[in-house]
């Protein structure tokens, strides 16, 4: 199947799903059609479209110079569509308080365990993106599953009310996974898969290219989270050696930049996994026996808002610990994963102690 052929049957698919794009309540992006007229053609939109401009936030956060690249675009044209985004989206200045109003506003998609949405301070948001990284096992995949079927709730209950795009680097995705976790949610197993979309990426430059199609998608339909599990394996293996570091954080950083974009414009929440190495400089081991790093050095470091760690715990449970966030404190607590996903340790786990 082609990619436009698969993108035809999700659609398909979905329209008989849960989620209600025409909601009343749906505030999404302006879609860049609404550019059309004053000098801007259809023909123009449909360049900006093939290069992966969906929506009017998309230009207006692009810079001019990166128009200029789409085929068929000239400098002039660049200048005045430019123009045209800037008129419609805000671009300036805006009060402390405005933007206080507008953040208390903000969704946070649950996790399942109340303890672990209170320790992010609700959940995880949505318009940033979190990065959650570990050793093998410590549940990474599994917050993964579970998170793409509480994006779907209502808001009431802790969801987005939206689709799930799901990019998978290392195979890892398992559909039964959301069947037993819809179940616990009172959600219908075949709705609830059918609002996932799902993609294995092969390579880095498909991984990239997966985030074209991702923007498309959500301009027609209603998204509220991105995973990608996990974001540097396929780095690693297309990017060997010393002498390929440059280029591989080059394209890493252009990864990063557009999952912020997909953020900013949908307002969707974006959750990466990370694996870890072993850290080997002297000072970290002399306070911790057993130091462990993210990958991906500075740039995914600095490209994720919320920063979490997990850590395996006794049986199933699991210790998250906030990394690095830029309004919550370094603290932690304990999760475990079910059948039905990720939840608050459960009774019977203290009485086997
Ligand atoms: N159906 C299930 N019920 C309960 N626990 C499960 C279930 N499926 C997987 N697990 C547990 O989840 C853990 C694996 O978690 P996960 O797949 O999220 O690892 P990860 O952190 O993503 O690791 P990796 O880096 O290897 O992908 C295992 O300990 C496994 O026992």
């Amino acid at each position: 199947m082609s990619q436009g052929e698969v993108q035809e049957q999700y659609h398909q698919n979905s329209t008989n799903g849960e989620i209600d794009d025409d909601d009343d309540g749906f505030s999404g992006p302006l879609l860049i059609e609404r550019l059309e007229g004053n000098g801007i053609s259809s023909s123009d939109i449909k360049k900006l479209k093939s290069a992966g401009f969906h929506t009017i936030e998309s230009i207006a956060y692009t810079p001019k110079r990166n128009l200029t690249q789409v085929k068929g675009i000239s400098e002039a044209k660049a200048e005045k569509i430019s123009d045209e985004a800037a008129k419609l989206v805000p671009l300036g200045f805006t009060t402390a308080s405005e933007f206080h109003a507008r953040r208390s506003e903000l969704i946070c998609l649950t996790t399942g365990s109340k303890q672990l949405d209170t320790l992010l301070g609700g959940g995880i948001e949505t318009g940033s993106i979190t990065e959650v990284f570990g050793e093998f096992r410590t549940g990474k995949s599994q917050l993964c599953h579970t998170l793409a079927v509480t994006c779907q709730l209502p808001i009431d209950m802790g969801g987005g009310e939206g689709k799930c795009l799901y990019i998978d680097t290392e195979g890892t995705f398992r559909p039964n996974r959301l069947v037993s976790i819809a179940g616990r949610f009172g959600l219908v197993p075949g709705d609830c898969l059918d609002n996932v979309a799902y993609a294995r990426a092969y390579n880095a430059e498909h991984q990239l290219q997966l985030l074209s199609l991702a923007a498309q998608m959500m301009s027609e339909s209603r998204f509220s989270l991105l995973i990608v599990d996990s974001i540097m394996s396929l780095y690693r293996t297309d990017y060997s050696g010393r002498g390929e570091l440059s280029a591989r954080q080059t394209h890493v950083a252009k990864f990063m930049r557009t999952l912020q974009r997909l953020a900013d414009e949908f307002g969707i929440a974006v959750v990466i996994t990370n694996q870890v190495v072993a850290q080997v400089d002297g000072m970290s081991s002399m306070y911790n026996p057993d130091p462990k790093k993210p990958i991906g050095g500075n740039i995914i470091a600095h490209s994720s808002t919320t920063r979490l760690s997990f850590k395996k715990g006794r049986a199933e449970t699991r210790i998250c610990k906030i990394y690095d966030s830029p309004c919550l404190p370094e603290s932690e607590c304990v999760f475990a994963i079910y059948e039905d996903g990720i939840g608050d340790p459960r009774l019977e786990d203290d009485n086997d102690k």
